[in-house]
């Protein structure tokens, strides 16, 4: 059967998702964890459209980039996906990556920025664990899903989340073992803040007193800094409930120097020192004046809006998630901030339509991009747009729809928001050039 045979591969590129790729007369192999320059052996999985999926069996020439994963359960668990390359490789592969989406969209940048990057361990401020009992063993497991799986990898330590003596998986999953709910809890999810840790129980029914109070005593015990927070989240839509500590402190994340609120469920940038630089980098590049008026589209929690209020007297915020709005607008207020935070649906444009005319507009949309707003951004002919995307071919997608009305690409610059994976955040600043007026 043809899925069970093996052959040898000399693997000269690698796809936007970091799978390395081979060609053997019309033939197209996708080898996960191959990298270019490499001599491999792999084994034959099946066959989607024209192009060969494969499984790595030996390497029998590695390439010059290649290092040992520092993580023993790198490639079963489906987090990180470019372990084996080493850093800087890791970041050249990433702007390779956007420079070609940008040249198959024709697209003209007249200065590329260095890219933005910091520690690449230890970097990743919020995740999600699953967390299962098995009836047949008799125990619990807990850490990541494998990839493209439904099992559970378990782990003891995950190197890209920071080394925090709380974040010890080994202690959880022995103490979640010992409680009589111990097949209630399905996952914890991870929240870094600047100022505190908190661990959000997923449960699917109340846990006990008892069980409750061994997860607090658990907590004390690995609450080195007094900083962790244990939180009980009965369902998607439902309130966290605070266990421990009696107290908690509000969370917040620093950027611009000062602190920025955040509720357990809003979106946040994974990787804090990059969000800084990121955040920077957007200041320096917008130089928002006090009399501009200036949107923030897709604005989440306030991290570009927050900033730009600092320095400017217009700007209007405008997100989907009412809980972020209503919070932002608080923080807002509390600072005699003059900020308009704006609850709304941004796949139906029309909704900026009663906004003051913007000077600067700034969007961070999700993956799918922004394409329900280009039509908006190009009647507007604003003068400066400054787009920050975590999907290069979404973005130049959108960019060449700008272009196309007449936006000129001034800058632009990845930043690695997500080291060991293979995503890459962009950000772009675009100037409106009228070219009846030259
Ligand atoms: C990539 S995040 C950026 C958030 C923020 N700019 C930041 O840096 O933290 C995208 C944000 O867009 C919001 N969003 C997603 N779809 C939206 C839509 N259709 N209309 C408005 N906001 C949306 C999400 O809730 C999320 O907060």
């Amino acid at each position: 059967m043809v899925t069970a045979k093996t052959l040898q591969l000399n693997i000269d590129n690698m796809t936007s998702d970091g799978q390395g790729v081979a060609r053997l007369g019309r033939d197209v192999y996708f080898v996960p964890g191959a990298l270019p320059g490499e001599q491999v052996t792999v084994r034959l999985d099946g066959r989607r459209k024209k192009v060969w999926m494969t499984r790595l069996v030996s390497i029998e020439q590695p390439a010059a980039d290649r290092v040992i994963p520092d993580c023993p359960h790198y490639q079963r668990c489906g987090g990180c996906d470019l372990q084996h390359l080493a850093y800087p490789a890791q970041v050249n592969f990433k702007q390779q990556r956007v420079e070609r989406e940008f040249s198959r969209q024709g697209l003209v940048v007249l200065e590329w920025a260095p890219p933005i990057t910091a520690e690449p361990w230890g970097y990743r401020r919020k995740a999600r664990l699953g967390v299962r009992f098995s009836k047949d063993k008799q125990r619990n497991f807990l850490g990541f899903r494998e990839a493209a799986s439904e099992h559970l990898t378990n782990i003891d330590r995950c190197p890209v989340l920071p080394a925090f003596p709380a974040l010890d998986w080994m202690r959880w999953r022995d103490g979640i073992s010992t409680l009589q709910g111990r097949d209630r809890i399905t996952q914890i999810e991870v929240v870094a803040a600047d100022n505190a840790l908190a661990l959000v129980f997923r449960i699917l029914k109340p846990l006990s007193l008892a069980d409750q109070q061994s997860l607090c005593s658990l907590a004390e015990s690995l609450s080195a800094d007094a900083s962790l927070q244990l939180w009980l989240n009965p369902g998607r839509d439902e309130p966290s409930v605070c266990i421990f500590p009696q107290q908690p402190v509000e969370l917040v994340h620093f950027v611009d120097e000062q602190p920025l609120k955040m509720q357990l469920s809003d979106f946040f940038q994974v990787n804090g020192p990059v969000n800084r630089a990121m955040v920077q980098q957007a200041l320096a590049w917008l130089q928002p004046q006090k009399e501009d008026v200036i949107w923030d589209l897709f604005a989440g929690h306030g991290n570009f809006s927050m900033p730009l209020a600092r320095r400017c007297q217009h700007v209007s915020a405008v997100e989907v998630q009412a809980d972020m709005v209503s919070s932002l607008q608080r923080q807002a207020e509390s600072l005699a901030l003059s900020l308009h935070a704006i609850e709304a649906d941004l796949s139906n444009s029309g909704v900026l339509a009663h906004l003051p005319a913007p000077d600067k507009v700034l969007l961070d949309p999700p993956r799918a991009g922004a394409a329900a707003l280009m039509q908006e951004l190009n009647a507007r002919k604003v003068s400066q747009v400054l787009y920050v995307s975590c999907d290069a071919a979404t973005l130049a997608r959108d960019l060449s729809t700008l272009a196309a009305a007449g936006y000129q690409i001034e800058k632009a610059g990845i930043m690695d928001m997500f080291p060991q994976t293979h995503h890459v955040e962009t950000m772009v600043l675009l100037s409106y050039r009228d070219k009846c007026r030259g």
